[in-house]
């Protein structure tokens, strides 16, 4: 007997500022649409950036996105005919976002998630760590770091051109003016202060 595969789960796509989420996200629902899919693509409020009512790229492809001021409104603004539910800038929204991806995937909808996944101090942001826990599919991805060309899994935040300190706020909504793609090496935070003293690697 062939084993009958169900339909409805998670994606995650994260990784720092300019990685690729959104681009990969865009294409994941170009795709989707060509195999004749509804899919119904949100974005939060918060996110100022660019056209309100789209996800942007930093390479400037868009897509028309629903804005949502919370998680739980995606329950007024999808129907029955919808196949895949898109989100963009996660970790921009509270822990609930978690149980709605939760329970759209167990009713049959194909979830996909595109966010940071840490923050300008490499923090794990909001609930994206949380999302790429329970999800079953989880692409990180990199981008190029600005100062040593190595992959970039972190973001630095800057102020006047230079490396921001640690005490901003965590929610600060901006692109290049504001943001580079750094690789741990190259990424400024304070120095973590959870190592022994004796720790010292070759
Ligand atoms: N340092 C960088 N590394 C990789 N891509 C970069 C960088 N700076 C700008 N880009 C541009 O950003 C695009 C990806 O943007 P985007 O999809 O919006 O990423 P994200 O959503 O992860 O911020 C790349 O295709 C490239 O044109
Ligand atoms: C690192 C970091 C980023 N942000 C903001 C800056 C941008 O508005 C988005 C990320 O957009 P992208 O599609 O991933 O380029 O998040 C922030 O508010 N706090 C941070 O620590
Ligand atoms: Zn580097």
């Amino acid at each position: 007997m062939n084993p009958v595969t169900r339909e409805g789960w998670i994606e995650v796509i994260c990784g720092g500022m300019f990685s690729g989420k959104s681009e990969e996200l865009i294409r994941r629902i170009r795709r989707a649409r060509i195999a004749r899919q509804n899919v119904a693509v949100f974005k939060p409020a918060v996110d100022t950036r660019y056209r309100p009512e789209a996800v942007t790229s930093h390479n400037g492809i868009q897509t028309d996105a629903m804005m949502l001021e919370k998680a739980t409104q995606i329950w007024e603004k999808i129907s029955p005919e919808i196949n895949v539910v898109a989100i963009d800038e996660v970790q921009f929204f509270e822990d609930e976002v978690v149980t709605v991806a939760q329970t759209l995937a167990d009713r049959g909808i194909r979830v996909i998630c595109a966010g940071l996944d840490q923050d300008f101090r490499g923090v794990p942001f909001g609930p994206t760590p949380t999302l790429m826990a329970v999800a079953e599919y989880v692409t990180k991805l990199q981008a190029i770091c600005v100062r040593c060309g190595g992959s970039a899994s972190r973001t630095q935040r800057l102020l006047n051109g230079r490396a921001a300190g640690t005490d901003g706020p965590v929610i600060q909504v901006g692109a290049s003016e504001q943001y580079e793609a750094r690789c741990r090496h190259c990424h400024e935070v304070a120095v973590r202060k959870s190592l022994p003293k004796s720790f010292s690697p070759s």
